[in-house]
């Protein structure tokens, strides 16, 4: 099949995160750019996540990998939203139980948190803000969401972060249950990268 025109022949994604690479890259294999992350250039910056929202770290992330790289730049700040914790742990979902917080540490800390709410009361949500800056001109800011529920118990070995403990329920399945294209499909992540594509056509095209 043909690969879609895409507005530029190559894009930084503005991520050290090994899972969201992964998704990324099969979402833009139908374009026709290619795709650099931030381990293709020698001494990329660390971006410091001090913005209060999404979209302050993900322009933040976005713009200075931009800078130094010359190129556009596609910066993803994520992160579980729920609602019995109101919004926690929000944009501090990668370092919920500390600073250098793994996976299963902040998997932990959500379950001993809801482990006495009734499932039916620990909805949440995937929060995916990209934010895609180049060069020239101005930032673009898309937001994507998908609502669940949290379980208690992990389920499933696909995904990352949050996914195991993420229940679909019409899918009546974890995120990590779902095939990498499924979790694309209906995923945050997935959503946000639908509308920037939406924005671009109509910006580029
Ligand atoms: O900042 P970068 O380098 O992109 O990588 P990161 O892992 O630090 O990413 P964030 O700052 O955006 O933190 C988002 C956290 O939210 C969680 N998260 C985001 N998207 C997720 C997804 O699709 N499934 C499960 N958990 C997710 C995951 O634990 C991340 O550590
Ligand atoms: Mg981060």
């Amino acid at each position: 099949m043909p690969k879609q025109t895409f507005p530029w022949k190559k894009i930084v994604l503005a991520t050290k995160n090994k899972g969201k690479i992964g998704e990324f890259s099969r979402m833009f294999a139908v374009f026709d750019v290619e795709v650099l992350t931030v381990a293709d250039f020698p001494d990329m910056p660390d971006v410091v996540e001090d913005g209060e929202t999404f979209e302050a770290n993900a322009r933040k992330k976005a713009e200075t990998i931009a800078q130094v790289t010359g190129l556009p730049a596609l910066a993803d700040d994520s992160g579980l939203e729920v609602d019995a914790l109101d919004g926690k742990p929000g944009v501090y979902s990668a370092r919920f139980a500390g600073p250098d917080a793994t996976d299963e540490e902040n998997n932990a800390k959500l379950v001993s948190l809801l482990r006495d709410i009734p499932e039916d009361k620990r909805c949440a949500r995937f929060v995916s803000v990209l934010a895609l800056a180049v060069p020239q001109g101005e930032t673009l800011l898309v937001r994507g969401t998908c609502e669940g529920r949290i379980v208690l118990a992990p389920k499933g070995e696909n995904g990352f972060g949050y996914d195991p403990h993420f229940f679909l329920p019409e899918k009546q399945r974890t995120m990590a249950e779902l095939s990498p294209e499924e979790k694309n499909r209906i995923s945050h992540r997935g959503q946000a990268l639908g509308k920037l594509e939406a924005v671009l056509k109509e910006r580029f095209v």
